[in-house]
């Protein structure tokens, strides 16, 4: 008999249907009793050789069977939809939970756990709310009626049958904590395997890559070993459990039977009296083997409601006790005097960062790996609260809105995008689901997509499988601009949005962009600096501070960690349109971007970031002193690289540009000095498809 306060508290959204059900559950009991004492009265007349009496009770037993069976049908739907009921309200509160925890749960969590827990967890609860409570309910109210109906017939047997009914219903008490003990063992190592399979689907194409399966496959064999382990001691300490009862059971029984017998050997009672004390003795106990049966069914989600309970009780990182609905126009966006750090983390992440981004403008955050540009947007979206200083919104505190309002006036493309198995057009319109076709293509286009999309097998009904599979990183990140753009919030924040885009197309769809965005208020975090150099205000972060902001001209002439960035930025283009691996050597007398502009700008200070005393750049850099900020660019590089390639080939086996080629590939051509590569005839036919793209869409 477990009764844990969280499943309790579950079954609660479900009771009216539990009240029909465990009414219903007594209903089919009586039905038990009402057949004992039929059948009672047939003996006692076959006893007496009374047949001609024996039709009335044996058409009553007829009766009651078939009653039983309408009413255990009956029972069972009820019980069915209690289940369910609570079964949906469980999970909503749950997810809503979910929704509102932020990062600083998941960071804890592992997705194949959180998965246990809300479906199989919750089907556990589902079959002790159901099946277990009612049958318990039962239990307790039943036996001790029956109790005082043998107690009428024959007192002596209430001396046999009370005892054996205390150890029935008493001894499995003293295997509570243990049980309780190994089902949350078994729960746990449950999840830990849940996780691990997860996240080995998850990762099977890094695994299959790094050469790793055989080894995941040997951690998951540990891992269900361990659940075996874990099975088999909360099995032992059950089937105890179930084998004292029994016991019991088995005992009291006959010990009731002895003592009718007896009874009727010394003539204390008639025939009817004995056979009713022998049926009554057998119906006292069979709500305790109904509820030990039961009992199976409802461990699961006694095993998981602990972790029920944690999520469903998990404090989320802010507080949303903001009422203000969501910005309709434009805001300005304001960072004052903001100070952050991580819980644990040995220092602040941003230190006293300031700045406004104005309202309707494009501002960009740029700086090094690490600089803090992602918690700055975190922060924004109250994902969480600044130690020290305020995020505005138009003047109002972050915290004055509710928390749904804030978000959903904020719409985020973040370098991680999420699509779901679904059709193309079904992701669109996560954002925006009354949005029409039209509007998918037009957010589409903006985003550079469009083309794509309408060649795929069946258009925007496609489906792209799981987290958009069929699928290059530039498509689903420019999928996921689409959407953005279709939520139609007044503040747009691109988080390295485009980084698995090329550049050419980047900056393509930087200009589409700006145009659909056209109103709304931009944030900007970019690690290629070519695609912000347009924005209205650039705020350089370095080690979680403003080391300066203003327009890119300005910023080159008097920022040298910005000079630093635009010149490893030109780094990796030129070695990008190299297509050489790794780091170029830099032929003598070469200056990129940042040097060229810095230097044409001539503010005197010879761009002292971007060429040091050493004229160490980052295209003289060696690979062992690259950090770990290069690799990453490198890292993405080999992505862009792969999808041009990806998009070169469809491009050759099939679509290939027929239309002539235009005086710009012309003047690529003398550019080059017609010793381009593929990638570059490849990017051209790309430019020309763009081209021709501009040209229909001005037409
Ligand atoms: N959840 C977290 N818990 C603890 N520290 C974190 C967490 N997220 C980020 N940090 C730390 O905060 C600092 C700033 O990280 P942030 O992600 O904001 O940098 P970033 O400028 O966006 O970097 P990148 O360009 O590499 O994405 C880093 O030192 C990072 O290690």
């Amino acid at each position: 008999m477990m009764l844990h306060p969280e499943l309790l508290r579950a079954a609660r959204a479900g009771r009216r249907p539990l009240a029909g059900a465990t009414a219903l559950l007594g209903a089919v009991a009586l039905t038990h009793l009402a057949q004992a004492g039929l059948l009672a009265l047939a003996l006692a007349r076959i006893a007496r050789g009374d047949t001609a009496g024996l039709a009335l009770p044996l058409a009553g037993v007829l009766a009651t069977v078939a009653l039983r069976a309408g009413l255990g049908h009956r029972q069972r739907v009820l019980a069915v939809r209690a289940g369910a009921t609570v079964r949906v309200a469980l999970r909503d509160a749950l997810l809503a939970r979910l929704g509102t925890l932020g990062p600083a749960r998941g960071a804890d969590d592992r997705a194949g756990a959180v998965r246990a827990t809300l479906v199989d967890g919750v089907e556990g609860v589902d079959a002790y709310v159901s099946r277990y409570l009612p049958q318990l309910i039962l239990t307790c109210a039943l036996p001790p009626l029956l109790l005082l109906a043998v107690a009428a017939v024959e007192p002596y047997a209430v001396l046999a049958l009370a005892p054996a009914l205390a150890l029935a219903l008493g001894a499995p008490r003293w295997w509570d904590r243990l049980l309780r003990r190994r089902g949350q063992e078994h729960w746990e190592s449950y999840e830990a395997l849940a996780a691990d399979y997860l996240e080995a689907l998850q990762a099977m194409p890094a695994l299959r890559a790094a050469g790793a399966t055989g080894r995941t496959r040997r951690r998951l064999e540990e891992r269900s070993a361990a659940l075996h382990r874990a099975t088999v001691a909360k099995l032992r300490v059950s089937l105890v459990d179930t084998g004292l009862t029994d016991l019991a059971v088995q005992g009291g029984t006959v010990a009731a039977a002895l003592v009718a017998c007896a009874s009727a050997a010394s003539g204390r009672t008639a025939a009817t009296g004995t056979y009713l004390v022998l049926l009554l003795a057998g119906e006292c106990f069979r709500p305790v083997r109904d509820l030990s049966r039961e009992w199976h069914a409802g461990y699961l989600g006694v095993s998981a409601a602990d972790g029920i309970a944690a999520l469903r009780t998990a404090h989320p990182a802010v507080p949303d006790t903001g009422t203000l609905p969501a910005p309709v126009t434009a805001p300005e966006l304001r960072f004052q005097d903001v100070t952050f750090g991580y819980p644990g983390a040995a220092g602040p992440a941003l230190r006293g960062v300031s700045f406004t981004a104005g309202a309707g403008l494009t501002t960009a955050v740029v700086g090094p790996s690490g600089a803090g540009k992602s918690t700055l947007l975190a922060l924004l979206l109250r994902q969480w609260d600044p130690d020290a200083g305020r995020v505005t919104v138009d003047g109002t505190d972050t915290a004055a809105y509710s928390l749904a309002a804030l978000r959903r006036g904020i719409a985020v493309v973040s370098q991680e995008t999420y699509l779901f198995h679904a059709s193309v057009a079904e992701n669109l319109r996560l954002a925006r689901p009354d949005a029409s076709d039209a509007e998918l293509r037009a957010a589409a286009r903006a985003a550079g997509i469009h083309e794509e999309l309408a060649a795929l097998p069946a258009g925007y009904a496609t489906v792209i499988g799981e987290r958009g599979a069929t699928l290059s990183g530039g498509q689903r990140q420019r999928l996921a601009l689409a959407r953005a753009l279709l939520a139609d919030a007044p503040v747009l924040v691109l988080d390295e949005a485009t980084s698995a885009v090329d550049e050419r197309r980047e900056a393509r769809i930087g200009r589409a962009l700006l145009a659909a965005a056209k109103g709304r208020t931009r944030l900007v975090v970019a690690h290629r600096l070519a695609s912000v150099r347009d924005a209205d205000l650039i705020v350089v972060l370095d080690a979680g501070r403003v080391a300066a902001t203003g327009t890119h001209p300005e910023l080159l002439a008097r920022s040298p960690l910005y000079a630093r960035l635009v010149a490893a930025g030109a780094g990796e283009t030129a070695q990008r349109n190299t297509g050489e691996p790794g780091v170029r050597e830099r032929e003598p007398g070469e200056r990129d971007t940042g040097e060229r502009e810095a230097e044409e700008r001539k503010t005197g200070e010879r761009a002292a970031g971007a060429r040091n005393s050493g004229r160490r750049h980052v295209g003289e850099r060696t690979r062992d002193d690259r950090s770990g900020d290069d690799r990453k660019a490198d890292e993405r590089n080999n992505d862009d690289r792969n999808d041009n390639e990806r998009g070169a080939e469809k491009r050759k086996t099939g679509e290939r540009v027929t239309v002539a080629r235009n005086s710009g590939e012309r003047y690529a051509d003398e550019r080059n000095g017609g010793q381009r590569n593929a990638d570059d005839r490849n990017a051209d036919e790309r430019n020309n498809d763009d081209r021709n793209d501009d040209e229909r869409e001005a037409a």
